[in-house]
C-alpha cells in the first residue's frame, strides 16, 4: 500500500515545473542536459543506433511531445501509468521532479541498458564515476584520514559527518582531510545545523538507514561515516540504500559501492582499515545493502510503496543524502523556506536526518533571519552548491 499525499494536498504550495525561465529547472534543460548528452557520446564508443537515440532524445526535449518508453521495455506498463497526463505533451510543461527521472530512464533506453544486445548492463555514466575515483586528489584526502584518527571522538565524528555532507558538493571535492581543531571551519555555509540532534538519536542499539546519493567521493565519505557509527557505539547496524540501476549520472549502485570499498582499501593506513572493517561488518550482517525500484521512481517519498515503508519503519534514524533525496523527502514544491522541517516530513516512516548541499530551489527549515540574510546576497545560495544543511526530525 502506498503512503499517499495528505488529504490537505490542495493547500500545498505548487510543484516546481520546467517552464519557469526564472526557475532552476530551466537552466538544467537548456544547458546541463545538452552538455551531459554530449559528454555521454564522448566517453563511450556507442554505435550509430545509440548515438542517434541520444540525439533524438535531446531533440524531443527541445521541441517534441514527450513519448512513452518503447513497447518492448520491461517497465513499459509501469511508466505508461506513471506518465498519464505527461506523455504527448511538451517536456517543458512537466514537473521538474517527474521529468528528470524519466529523462534518466530514457537515457538508458537510448543506450540499450536493459535491452538484449552488447550494451545490456553497460552503465553509460561509469567512465565519469571511475574518473572521480581515479582522481589523484582523492588519494591525498584518503591519506588525511590518518590525521583524523588523532582527533577526540566527538570532533572526529563531526568531521566525518561534515565530510559526508560536503561530499555531496560534487564539483568542489570533499573535505575529509581536516587538521585537528579545524572541524569547526566546515560549518561555514550551513544554513541549518541540527547535527546535535542527529548524534542524540544514535547509540549502541540504533538501526540506521543511509539513503545514499552519489557514488565516488560522496559514497566514500558516507562509508567512512558508516564505519565511524559502527565502531563508536552509535549504530548496531546500518542498511545502505542504493539505486537499482544507473540514474542521475553519478547516483550510487551496488557496483559503485563495491568500487568505493575497493578504492578505500587501496590507500594504506586508516582508509584501508576502514575498508577492511566495512567488509567484516558486511560479512557479519551489520552493514546490509538494499535496492528498491522506487529509488528511481519519479515521485516524492509520499508515494513510497508499503514494502519500502515497512523496511524504513524499523530504522532508528534514516540519513538521507543529497539534493534529490531532499526534494523527494519534502516534495519538490515552492515551500516557504521557513516551513517547519519536522512537520513537512512527519509522514516519513521513521525519524530523518537530511544531509544536503543546496543545488535546487527547494528549501525548508530555515529561520526568518537566516533566510533574509541569505536573500540579501541574491538568490543563488539556493542552487550554487556553496551552502549545505543538516536538518533532523525534532523530538
Ligand atoms: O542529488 P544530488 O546529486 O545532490 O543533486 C542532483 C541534482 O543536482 O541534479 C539535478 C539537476 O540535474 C538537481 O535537480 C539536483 O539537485
Amino acid at each position: 500500500m502506498a503512503v499517499m499525499i495528505p488529504a490537505t494536498s490542495e493547500a500545498l504550495p505548487p510543484e516546481l515545473l520546467n517552464n519557469d525561465p526564472e526557475g532552476y529547472a530551466w537552466g538544467v534543460w537548456q544547458d546541463r542536459t545538452p552538455k551531459l548528452i554530449a559528454q555521454l557520446m564522448d566517453v563511450t564508443p556507442w554505435g550509430p543506433e545509440q548515438r542517434h537515440a541520444l540525439e533524438s532524445l535531446l531533440d524531443e526535449i527541445a521541441s517534441g511531445p514527450m513519448r512513452p518508453l518503447g513497447a518492448a521495455a520491461h517497465d513499459h506498463d509501469v511508466w505508461a501509468s506513471w506518465g498519464t497526463g505527461y506523455f504527448g505533451r511538451p517536456w517543458s510543461d512537466a514537473s521538474f521532479l517527474w521529468s528528470e527521472s524519466y529523462f534518466y530512464r530514457r537515457v538508458l533506453e537510448a543506450t540499450g541498458y536493459f535491452a538484449p544486445g552488447p550494451w545490456r548492463g553497460v552503465d553509460p555514466f561509469e567512465p565519469l564515476k571511475s574518473a572521480e575515483l581515479a582522481d589523484p586528489a582523492l588519494e591525498a584526502d584518503l591519506r588525511a584520514l590518518d590525521d583524523l584518527e588523532e582527533l577526540p571522538d566527538g570532533e572526529k565524528g563531526q568531521a566525518k559527518l561534515l565530510a559526508a555532507l560536503w561530499g555531496n558538493r560534487a564539483d568542489l571535492g570533499f573535505r575529509i582531510g581536516l587538521a585537528p581543531g579545524h572541524a569547526q571551519l566546515e560549518t561555514e555555509g550551513l544554513v541549518a545545523d541540527q547535527s546535535d540532534q542527529l548524534w542524540r538519536r544514535l547509540g549502541p542499539d540504533a538501526q540506521v538507514a543511509v539513503v545514499a546519493d552519489n557514488a565516488g567521493r560522496e559514497l566514500v565519505a558516507d562509508l567512512v561515516l558508516i564505519d565511524h557509527l559502527l565502531g563508536h557505539g552509535l549504530a548496531a547496524s546500518v542498511s545502505l540504500h542504493l539505486k537499482p540501476h544507473p540514474y542521475y549520472v553519478s547516483d550510487a549502485t551496488a557496483t559503485d559501492y563495491v568500487a568505493c570499498l575497493r578504492r578505500l582499501g587501496q590507500t594504506p593506513g586508516a582508509a584501508a582499515r576502514i575498508s577492511a572493517r566495512l567488509r567484516e561488518a558486511a560479512t557479519a550482517g551489520r552493514v546490509t545493502i538494499g535496492v528498491h525500484d522506487f529509488a528511481c521512481a519519479p515521485w516524492s517519498y509520499h508515494r513510497m510503496p508499503g514494502d519500502l515503508a515497512a523496511r524504513l519503519r524499523t530504522a532508528t534514524l534514516a540519513i538521507l543524502k543529497g539534493d534529490l533525496n531532499y526534494r523527494r523527502l519534502v516534495g519538490d514544491r515552492a515551500w516557504p523556506a521557513t516551513t517547519d522541517f519536522t512537520a513537512v516530513t512527519a509522514y516519513f516512516p521513521c525519524p530523518v536526518a537530511a544531509l544536503r548541499t543546496l543545488k535546487s530551489d527547494v528549501v525548508t527549515g530555515l529561520d526568518a533571519a537566516t533566510e533574509a540574510g541569505l536573500d540579501a546576497g541574491g538568490p543563488r545560495w539556493r542552487t550554487d552548491g556553496t551552502h549545505g544543511l543538516i536538518s533532523v526530525t525534532s523530538g
